[in-house]
């Protein structure tokens, strides 16, 4: 087992960062994006099926737009998105039309990830892009995504995307050759071959990244995570290892998969999202959601906080004072005081009947590990 996982993969995720396709100048490296191509070309080839989530948008951008350094105000970086994406699809496009392969641009949103309507949506895309032989190129959308609600990084994204494609394998190529226990570029740091569990994570330096990418090894390792909790292994190495990495070889860092498989959206919810508000739970309430995974009435609501619209991420507090889960909330802050201690047949009689709802659908729940709580 193990790496073999990889090299018998029959759909896989690969995942690549910005530092591996673009150049300090702010420009596509042609042969990095063509020597990344050769190899998941030669991969899609024997069959698999590959989804390929890349980064690079913004530092592609860069060039086109006369900027020296990664903008740091969302709305450049947004225009610089804008304008590098279409030349990194212009290349992919082009590089994989070498092998007769084609592209499809498939751009998300953590919103994406969340909604149950747009999470299906994008199920069903990648599907039949799959089914009809086509290499969807992945990336978050940054032109319209805000500050609040964002990956930032694409690692998370591709872990998402691992899980929603039910891919057998997730490769992430950095320009690291694998985790190190400690700052790669100090002596003295080693190489980390395995990770089995949490305890192999313990005491490891997890610094951040260059100066194009941007979440260094803590979004990756969250990524692993992920996926991982999903049951899918994951590879994490540079790109200039992808072929080996692919081959089930013994490069970079593997992660042993677990066994669990939590519903795809709600994996959002619970590694990557933060809660937009806090709702207090009184300890029937607590019971009622975490024990017997039911939905959250206004009766159990002791107190609201924050400014939160219908659809944001919630954290829910218990008597003791913790976060003990987090959902997707179905009113604005402003609505609830008014909700507060009352039963549904209650509010339904003096509000109307689009009151005799659930402030927050048990589908719409995630439990928090007790380590958060
Ligand atoms: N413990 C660690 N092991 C390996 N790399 C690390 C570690 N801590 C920080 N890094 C840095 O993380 C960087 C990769 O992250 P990032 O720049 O976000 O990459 P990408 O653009 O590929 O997503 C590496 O260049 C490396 O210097
Ligand atoms: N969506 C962004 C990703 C930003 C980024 O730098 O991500 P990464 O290189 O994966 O750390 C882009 O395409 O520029």
């Amino acid at each position: 087992m193990g790496r073999d996982r990889v090299r018998s993969a029959a759909r896989m995720v690969v995942k690549v960062g910005s530092s591996s396709l673009t150049t300090p100048q702010g420009m596509i490296d042609v042969d990095r994006v063509d020597a990344l191509v050769d190899v998941l070309a030669a991969r899609r080839q024997t069959g698999t099926q590959v989804v390929l989530v890349s980064s690079g948008a913004i530092a592609a951008g860069l060039g086109p737009l006369g900027l020296r350094a990664r903008p740091k105000d969302l709305a450049t970086q947004q225009a610089a998105a804008s304008v590098g994406q279409g030349v990194l699809i212009a290349r992919y496009t082009s590089s994989f039309a070498r092998y007769g392969l084609r592209v499809g641009q498939v751009l998300l949103t953590a919103d994406d990830m969340m909604r149950r309507s747009h999470h299906r949506n994008a199920q069903r895309t990648l599907a039949r892009l799959l089914e009809l032989g086509i290499v969807p190129v992945v990336n978050e959308n940054d032109t319209v995504a805000t500050d609040e609600i964002r990956f930032g990084d694409n690692d998370r994204l591709a872990a998402l995307v691992a899980h929603l494609t039910h891919a057998d394998a997730m490769v992430l190529l950095s320009d690291v050759d694998a985790l190190y226990d400690g700052d790669p570029r100090k002596a003295g740091s080693a190489r980390i071959a395995e990770v089995r569990g949490p305890e192999d994570l313990e005491g490891v330096e997890l610094g951040s990244g260059g100066s194009v990418g941007t979440g260094g090894m803590v979004t990756k390792v969250q990524a692993a995570k992920i996926a991982t909790g999903a049951g899918v292994p994951v590879v994490l190495t540079a790109a200039a290892h992808a072929a080996h990495a692919l081959a089930g070889a013994d490069v970079g860092t593997y992660f042993h998969p677990g066994g669990r498989h939590p519903g795809t959206r709600l994996l959002w919810l619970a590694h990557a999202a933060t809660g937009r508000g806090r709702l207090h739970l009184d300890g029937g309430a607590v019971a009622a959601v975490v024990e017997r995974r039911m939905s959250l009435l206004p009766a159990g609501v002791l107190k609201v906080e924050g400014d939160f619209a219908a659809g944001d991420p919630v954290d829910l507090y218990g008597p003791s004072g913790h976060p003990v889960a987090r959902g997707l909330v179905n009113f604005d802050a402003g609505e609830i005081p008014d909700l507060l201690g009352r039963s549904t047949r209650e509010l339904a009689s003096a509000l109307g009947p689009e009151y005799e709802r659930e402030l927050i659908h048990r589908d719409d729940i995630v439990i928090l590990e007790p380590h958060v709580h």
